[in-house]
């Protein structure tokens, strides 16, 4: 049985008249210790689909799963880390961590805990600023504390949504690199939702492109069997890499194109015959009661854009 599952999953926002369907029939299932990242333009839905296993997004049809349950809300076993960090702005690094390791291991000796803490602390190569706080780290040491924070809850699945977004390119890699580096001493479960091909397949064993049809739907899984770990400047110019790349690329870019022809539906024209504005006698129309009407022979159609 896989991990989790989404099966058959649509989703949608608003009243009826103002309505947006967002998400149309998600199949998804990533198997325990799998790396599977979804890739699709800003906008698709993305965390809107990572939030149906969160548990913030029920779906309005099908469900989501967790070891075979459904997921009604959020829980312990599925750890969320979001773009913006969220610290409490108060508290230290091992603060911040420890809130959530006293939270989820209650029984714990404080010693325990204390221990636990600190084995994330140096996961994420933060041992020399444990004691500072949110305010005093940069854009990427917050993203560390947010992530260890997340894994020393021991969740059976890690949800990223795009983490590392609002990073500079150069600590953006060295982050993936960290924490592709902790998921194979691990080996969680780990569902990455990102904008980047390149990311995507750096990071994967499975990459789903989120394609943006409008509501959105899953395309076909693209398999990275490029062994680890994967070194971003070899795989540049590794041609299984290059040709994964093509293909995700082409499938999205694919999937934007047909999503732009619209459709077109016929209207017809109204009942009234238009005047003839070229001739003096065509004035006479001004003395008239009222418009001439097309009998129902002359009734026209004409084909617009949708
Ligand atoms: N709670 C909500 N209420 C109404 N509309 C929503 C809600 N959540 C998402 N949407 C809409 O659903 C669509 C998809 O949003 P979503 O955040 O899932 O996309 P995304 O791919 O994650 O975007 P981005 O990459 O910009 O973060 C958007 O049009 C958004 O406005």
């Amino acid at each position: 049985m896989p991990l989790i599952e989404i099966k058959g999953a649509s989703k949608g926002f608003g009243q009826p008249g103002a309505r947006s369907e967002v998400l149309k029939e998600i199949n998804l299932a990533a198997e325990e210790g799998e790396f599977v990242v979804i890739v699709g333009y800003s906008g698709s839905g993305k965390s809107t689909l990572i939030n149906l296993i969160s548990g913030l997004v029920t779906p309005d049809t099908g469900e989501a799963l967790i070891e075979g349950r459904r997921i009604t809300e959020p829980g312990p076993d599925r750890g969320l880390v979001f773009q913006n960090y969220s610290l409490l702005p108060w508290l230290t690094v091992e603060e911040n961590i420890a809130l959530a390791v006293d939270e989820v291991f209650k029984d714990w000796t404080p010693q325990q805990r204390k221990v636990h803490v600190q084995k994330f602390i140096t996961m994420v190569k933060l041992g020399h600023a444990s004691h500072k706080l949110p305010k005093e780290l940069s854009g990427g040491m917050r993203q560390r504390v947010s992530v260890a924070r997340t894994i020393a809850m021991n969740p059976k699945v890690l949800l990223l949504d795009e983490p590392l977004s609002a990073l500079d390119a150069l600590t953006r890699a060295q982050i993936q690199d960290e924490i592709s580096e902790i998921w194979r001493e691990n080996l969680t479960t780990v569902l990455w939702i990102t904008n980047d091909p390149d990311e995507a397949l750096l990071l994967a064993d499975r990459v789903i492109p989120l394609l943006p049809t409008s509501p959105a739907t899953l395309g076909e899984p693209i398999l990275v069997d490029i062994e680890r770990p994967r070194d971003r400047r070899t795989l540049n110019h590794d041609p299984r890499f290059k040709k994964l790349r093509a293909q995700l690329i082409n499938t999205l870019l694919d999937a934007k194109g047909r999503s732009k022809v619209k459709s077109s539906v016929h209207v017809s024209l109204p009942d009234i015959l238009p005047e003839d504005l070229t001739t003096v006698n065509s004035l006479q129309f001004l003395n008239r009661s009222g418009p001439r009407r097309r009998g129902d022979h002359q009734r026209e159609e004409v084909e617009v854009a949708a």
